[in-house]
């Protein structure tokens, strides 16, 4: 048996496959894969944007959904915040339920002055000062880079919408509270658009699978004016984010 799974019963009788962090048959899951961090925003999304939805996964709150979008499947599964998170679900996703294409859309803390409260930034590359894949990339400096076809399809439907958007560089921090401010300097000095804690990871092990991935990412706070969205708006604000990220999926819908 593939140690990777366990068996679990189901109520018709049949054995269904479950990862360690994800309860659902294999089937259950889409080769398109949306992933929040927050679980309850894969539940607003999947709501708010998909038809036909169920609820795949609940293994330790870290809730998954699969429903259409224009006839097209997607699962919406969180992913927790940070890497080592990130790696645990994109790992089984991709390696037991066979998913292709994972897009992140998360929020982030804006990094220059052009970057507004509530804008969208599309992730092209990915400066990390380490991820979960750091062990065997050893004395190398992988450049994690987002796939070529989603990044320009998302410009696109971002283009179409209207919505302001910047497409570059954005940093994959492993801290939240972090003790070196000289490191956010640097990273703004350098044009880095904005930070967050997984896109990095997701770059590398969409490489690593020969998937593909993008993040595409709301402007949630900002480190340089102190802004932030009011916690009431912060679902609201983030409907272009998913929109745009169905639309780079599926282009042609
Ligand atoms: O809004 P999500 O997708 O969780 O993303 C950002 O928010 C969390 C920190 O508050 C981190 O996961 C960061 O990457
Ligand atoms: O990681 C994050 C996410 C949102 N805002 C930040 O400042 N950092």
């Amino acid at each position: 048996m593939n140690p990777d799974l366990c068996n679990k019963a189901n109520l018709n009788g049949k054995n269904v496959k479950m990862t360690i962090h994800i309860g659902a048959d294999k089937g259950d899951i889409a080769e398109t894969v949306l992933l929040p961090g927050d679980p309850y925003r894969a539940k607003w999304a999947a709501e708010t944007f998909l038809s036909n939805v169920r609820q795949i996964n609940d293994v330790r709150g870290m809730l998954g959904f699969t429903g259409e979008w224009k006839g097209n499947p997607v699962t919406i599964q969180g992913s927790g915040m940070g890497m080592p998170s990130l790696s645990i679900y994109v790992n089984e996703l991709i390696r037991d339920y066979g998913a292709k294409t994972l897009i992140r859309i998360g929020s982030c803390g804006g990094m220059q002055e052009n970057v507004k409260l509530r804008d969208v930034i599309i992730a092209m590359t990915s400066t990390t000062l380490s991820t979960p894949s750091r062990g065997i990339m050893k004395e190398i400096n992988f450049a994690p880079c987002a796939d070529w076809s989603l990044l320009q399809a998302a410009v696109q439907a971002a283009e179409a919408k209207g919505t302001p958007t910047h497409v570059g560089g954005i940093y994959s921090s492993d801290v939240f509270y972090d003790e070196r401010p000289d490191l956010n300097e640097q990273m703004v000095r350098h044009g880095i658009l904005g930070v967050e804690m997984e896109a990095a990871e997701l770059y590398i092990l969409a490489a690593r699978h020969k998937c593909r991935a993008l993040a595409v990412l709301t402007v949630s706070d900002h480190l340089l004016t102190g802004e932030a969205l009011p916690s009431s708006e912060r679902q609201s604000s983030f409907g272009d984010m998913v929109e745009i990220a169905l639309q780079a999926a599926f282009p042609n819908a």
